[in-house]
């Protein structure tokens, strides 16, 4: 028998990857996934009804495999891995009532793109540290993937990465089904980080557009951003990685020109004269751009290395400057 036959599953997160990610999982014949949600609302419905109400309500959760849970420490027991699906902002919150002995012996996975607010780290460190996960236990969940494409089941690809090639083989083919096809790699950091950057780059193409410039200054800047990350990741982990293959440039390219992208779309309404409260306030999603902003300008003051892209989003975002002003100032920068 395969190790996939009767794998436990936790998966941590409400929301629209969570339930894109159960999804995939549940094309597995023999599995388990143990889902917590933090709304009561919808863990009613979804007992009840079978799909989750608030986020991609048409796929369809087969109660035989998938089962919910009010509290972390009752999804997590006898789990082989924890997926965390929540935006970076709330996991801290999320696994509040978890402490090093729920995690033992069990394989983490993040399938967060963005940091821990304040900290300013990765998750996948936060969760070492705190936890104590040996971070051979540790992977992520990367790739240009959106959820509402998973739920149309569009051919889709995801990586992942992980410092323990067991670990990243063993999820890769729980990942892999009929409409997603899912690669190991050894690159931990690199794919995390960058990640994170994409979004920043995202916001700032959706600003771009929200002010009127077209396709012709979004390619320059999506190049441009490549420079970006690049060099800050090469600063953090210098090592050689193709960083023209999907888990890096697929992934940015996907987030910059989707129309299902939440950091675009938030990133548009700044640009159309939207307060960043207000954005927030008007999607129900999260753009985790806004938080890895913060992060990525903040762990920067250490590092030194030119961003223009990223100062960019972090002056309009953060210091209330105006973006017709900054883009015009980025225009003279970018080649
Ligand atoms: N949606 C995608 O296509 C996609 C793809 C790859 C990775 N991701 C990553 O997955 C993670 C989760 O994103 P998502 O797209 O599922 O989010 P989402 O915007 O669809 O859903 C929001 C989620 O945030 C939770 N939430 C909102 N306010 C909260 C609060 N105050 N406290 C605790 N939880 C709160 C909601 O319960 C829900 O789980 C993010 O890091 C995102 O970058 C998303
Ligand atoms: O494109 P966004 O901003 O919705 O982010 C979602 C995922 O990271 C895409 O891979």
């Amino acid at each position: 028998m395969s190790f996939l036959n009767n794998t436990k599953i936790a998966v941590i997160g409400g929301g629209s990857w969570a339930t894109a990610l159960i999804k995939i999982l549940c094309e597995q014949q023999h599995i388990q996934i143990r889902w917590w949600l933090r709304n009561g609302n919808d863990i009613e419905h979804i007992r009840k009804f079978h799909h989750n109400p608030s986020y991609l309500s048409d796929v369809y959760l087969s109660p035989k495999k998938v089962k919910v849970f009010e509290k972390t420490k009752e999804a997590v027991k006898g789990a082989d891995f924890v997926i965390l699906a929540v935006p970076a902002a709330f996991v801290q919150e999320s696994l509040q009532d978890l402490n090093e002995s729920h995690l033992r012996g069990k394989r983490v996975v993040s399938a967060i793109k963005g940091m821990i607010p304040e900290e300013n780290i990765l998750v996948t460190d936060w969760i070492s540290e705190k936890y104590k996960v040996p971070l051979n236990d540790i992977a992520v969940i990367a790739g240009p993937c959106h959820a509402e494409e998973v739920a149309l089941e569009k051919q889709s690809y995801l990586t992942i990465s992980s410092t323990d090639a067991g670990c990243a083989e063993d999820f890769s083919k729980l990942m892999t089904c009929r409409f997603v096809t899912a690669h190991p790699l050894a690159d931990l950091y690199g794919v995390e980080y960058a990640a994170v950057m994409k979004n920043i780059i995202a916001l700032a193409c959706g600003i771009t557009h929200g002010l009127g410039n077209g396709d012709n200054f979004q390619a320059v800047m999506v190049s441009n951003a490549m420079q970006e990350i690049r060099h800050f990741v090469t600063a953090l982990d210098p090592r050689e990685r193709q960083l023209s293959t999907s888990a890096y440039l697929g992934d940015l390219l996907v987030t910059a020109y989707s129309q299902f992208s939440r950091n675009r779309l938030f990133g548009n309404m700044i640009g159309r004269g939207y307060s960043v409260k207000a954005a927030q306030l008007e999607m129900k999603m999260i753009a985790e751009g806004y938080y890895a902003t913060k992060s990525i300008f903040e762990l920067n003051k250490k590092l030194h290395v030119e961003l223009p892209i990223t100062t960019a989003v972090y002056r309009i975002l953060y210091q209330e400057e105006s973006p017709s002003l900054v883009i015009e100032e980025l225009k003279k920068v970018l080649k």
